[in-house]
């Protein structure tokens, strides 16, 4: 699963797990690299310096945040840093997932399309319209309209995410959470269809 900032994906996570799924968040695996003795930490103290550390020993996320979005060689650097630990840790979780089946929430899914590809099923991309996911960034977070926008603009296109989706689940504009969750519904018993076929075949 996977979908652009503040799309709805974790929203869609909470509804496959209380349909009985196992989700895998890269989100969550790389905020707890990240925390006070974090896995990561090390490397990113020597990488940023002491500037890049909170005084509890947690990445300094505002602090990074404005300089991962402001100068693309710095983004570069983090995710040199994190995306190989995440990578690890989903693994990880991958062994201990009982659910089910298996959702990894990836918010760069279609960013690294070629090695997520073969290792997923489906993929299924909450989509959401643009104007939509920086009200709703804004209002989770009080960003600034400009501050999400840069975000998104190292972000795949909405249209390179809907060209990837085997599933979609339309959250944008107009649609309530109740309304959200009777898709979820949808796909998950499309979901459990697909592996009831594979398992009589
Ligand atoms: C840049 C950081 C410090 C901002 O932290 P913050 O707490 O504000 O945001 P959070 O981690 O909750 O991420 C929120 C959203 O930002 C977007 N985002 C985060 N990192 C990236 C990135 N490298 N490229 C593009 N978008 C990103 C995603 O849509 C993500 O869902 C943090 O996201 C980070 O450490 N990013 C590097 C790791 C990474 O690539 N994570 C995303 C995929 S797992
Ligand atoms: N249909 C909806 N109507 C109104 N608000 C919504 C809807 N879906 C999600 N939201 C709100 O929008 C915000 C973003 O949703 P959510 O956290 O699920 O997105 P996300 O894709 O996981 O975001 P991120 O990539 O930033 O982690 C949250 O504050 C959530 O409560």
């Amino acid at each position: 699963m996977t979908g652009g900032i503040g799309s709805g994906k974790s929203t869609v996570a909470q509804f496959l797990a209380a349909r009985g799924a196992s989700v895998i968040d890269a989100d969550a695996l790389s905020r707890a690299l990240t925390q006070p003795g974090g896995q990561a930490m090390p490397a990113i103290a020597a990488e940023f310096g002491q500037r890049a550390v909170q005084a509890d020993g947690a990445m300094d996320r505002s602090y990074m945040r404005q300089r991962v979005f402001d100068d693309v060689k710095v983004r570069h650097r983090l995710e040199q840093i994190l995306h190989p630990l995440i990578g690890a840790a989903m693994q990880a979780a991958t062994q201990a997932a009982t659910g089910l089946y298996l959702v990894y929430d990836i918010p760069l899914l279609v960013e690294s399309l070629a090695r997520y590809r073969p290792l997923m099923d489906r993929i299924c991309v909450v989509d959401c319209e643009e104007t939509e996911q920086i009200a709703r960034v804004q209002a989770r977070s009080g960003l600034s309209a400009q501050a999400v926008t840069d975000i998104m603009n190292t972000q795949a296109s909405r249209g390179q995410r809907l060209a990837a989706a085997d599933d979609v689940i339309f959250n944008g504009i107009g649609i309530s959470t109740a309304m959200l969750e009777e898709r979820v519904q949808q796909v998950h018993d499309s979901w459990l269809q697909l592996m009831a076929q594979r398992k009589a075949s």
